[in-house]
């Protein structure tokens, strides 16, 4: 018998006596199938009233549903929402220049089923609940078609734990002592904390050269990604960036101690470390969701190289650049398949806003917050007066192309590595990816990104004026 469509209530009761739960992710996909079903039946109650109260009932649904999933006040996220990922998914089907959807690029090679089957997978790990809450209000409401914005979107997000996570993966910068010597520290103290630890290969043999004690201690192996509940890196900003990819899908949250000279992505200090765990393990935290970019390489050369073109994740920046070519790059540019413009010069990047802070920054871009949601296109010495670096919304696809008849072809650099050429003819088709890298805050995410600009970079350093000024002519 299929669920009731007229009365919500008894569309819940007769799902959950169809289904009884067998554990969390059962339990919370019928929540959201129940739901949804209470959002078709308000609207089609209401829409036999009045039109105008069918579309408030409409958009009241989408926006409380999360509220009755958790049974929280202002939950609008979800770590198991996988219907909203595919829905982010769909609304990017638009048409390139190739003719292709951009979706359909990206998901040509393995990136869609791949990400399907990920989200698949999720079984493992401890669950939490992420609260994106704007003092007390939904984020945006709709009554009786008047919209109106309650919060903002980049307001502070918070994660809280299920239960204690259990499985920790810790990611060192190699060579160095203090490194070593903090990564010891950690691991002896969540073990004495019952939590199973993976390291590098590398890493283990260090651990094990200091003491066979440390055999507790096993190695991570790439298929062990859906059982991380929690990811440390001992580093500087690029263990954070060689962390997150390690993960090309969901990326569990990620605490970074630091222990590099500039430490962007990297807000934990050494020092208070244990005071600093037991807090994130046991307490909700505040969190950053620092999107990244999915970029693909398109083409016939790129087909014949790679029958599977894969998707590789950014969390800084892809780069295209001239390599060691003596000419101007020449880069045609298109925005949702529509050519925008070329670049002539030494290249393009491709940032997100995380990444406004490095190359892109380093090649004129602005300084954005973490959590705005853009896409940063930044040329590199253009030779061309008018090239302002642009922000484009989270929903574009890029494309960039060598067209033919170029002098040489690019080159593409992912977060610093991975060398890649772009042929003439191919594509690099780039938005953003469904699966951020959530960093743990120390002080939240607007105190720690003003913190890293201010302490990384001296930002708007200058010695104040005396007030002994000169007096000002009358007028
Ligand atoms: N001219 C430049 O500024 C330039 C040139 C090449 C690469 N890079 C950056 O280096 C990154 C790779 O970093 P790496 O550590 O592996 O290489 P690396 O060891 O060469 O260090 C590059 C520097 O960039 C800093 N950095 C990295 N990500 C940052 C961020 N999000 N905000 C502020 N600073 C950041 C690092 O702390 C480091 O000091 C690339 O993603 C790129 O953004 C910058
Ligand atoms: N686990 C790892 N395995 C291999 N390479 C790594 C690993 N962690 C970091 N790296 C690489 O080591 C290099 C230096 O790392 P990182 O930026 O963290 O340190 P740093 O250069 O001392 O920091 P900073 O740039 O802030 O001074 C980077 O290129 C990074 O990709």
């Amino acid at each position: 018998m299929s669920p009731s469509k007229i009365n919500p209530a008894i569309a819940i009761q007769e799902l959950l006596q169809q289904n009884p739960a067998h554990d969390n992710d059962d339990r919370l996909r019928e929540s959201t199938d129940a739901l949804r079903t209470i959002a078709e039946a308000s609207k089609q109650a209401a829409e036999e009233k009045d039109p105008a109260q069918a579309d408030a009932a409409e958009w009241k649904g989408k926006f409380e549903q999360p509220d009755k999933i958790s049974g929280g006040k202002h939950d609008v996220v979800h770590c198991e929402s996988a219907q909203n990922l595919d829905d982010q998914n769909d609304s990017k089907n638009q048409t390139n220049e190739h003719g292709m959807g951009s979706n359909e690029v990206l998901s040509r090679g393995e990136s869609d089923s791949a990400h399907r089957a990920i989200q698949n997978q999720m079984t493992e790990k401890v669950l939490f609940e992420l609260t994106w809450s704007s003092k007390g209000n939904d984020i945006v409401s709709c009554e009786m078609g008047n919209i109106k914005t309650a919060g903002r979107t980049s307001e502070q997000i918070t994660l809280t734990w299920k239960s204690e996570p259990q499985t920790v993966l810790i990611i060192t910068k190699p060579n160095s002592t203090p490194v070593l010597d903090l990564c010891e520290d950690i691991v002896s103290w969540l073990y004495m904390h019952k939590k199973k630890i993976y390291v590098e290969p590398r890493v283990q043999e260090e651990l094990l050269s200091i003491s066979s004690s440390f055999k507790f201690v096993k190695i991570w192996q790439d298929d062990l990604q859906k059982k991380v509940d929690l990811l440390i890196t001992l580093g500087g900003d690029g263990t954070v960036l060689w962390a997150a990819s390690l993960f090309q899908g969901p990326v569990p949250p990620l605490v970074s101690f630091s222990l590099g000279s500039l430490g962007f992505m990297t807000p934990f200090s050494r020092d208070g470390y244990k005071k600093q765990l037991e807090s994130i393990i046991k307490c909700p935290t505040r969190i950053t969701l620092r999107h990244r970019l999915q970029c693909q390489i398109v083409g016939d050369s790129a087909e014949e190289e790679n029958a599977t073109a894969k998707t590789i994740f950014v969390l800084n920046e892809v780069t295209i650049d001239r390599g060691q070519s003596p000419y101007l790059t020449n880069l045609k540019c298109y925005c949702d398949g529509e050519y925008v413009t070329s670049v002539q010069g030494d290249g393009l990047i491709l940032s997100t806003t995380s990444g406004s802070t490095a190359y892109s920054l380093a090649a004129g871009g602005s300084m954005v917050h973490p959590q705005v949601p853009g896409i940063l296109m930044t040329p590199i010495c253009p030779h061309s007066l008018s090239f302002r670096p642009l922000i484009l919304p989270e929903h574009v696809t890029i494309g960039v192309e060598v067209p033919a008849g170029s002098r040489s072809s690019a080159w593409l650099s992912f977060d610093g590595k991975g060398r890649k050429e772009l042929k003439t003819g191919d594509q690099l088709i780039c938005s953003m990816a469904p699966w951020p890298v959530p960093t743990v805050c120390l002080n939240g995410s607007t105190r720690d990104f003003m913190c890293s600009i201010l302490e990384g970079l001296n930002w708007n350093l200058r010695k104040t004026q005396s007030s002994d000024a000169p007096p000002q002519p009358q007028p």
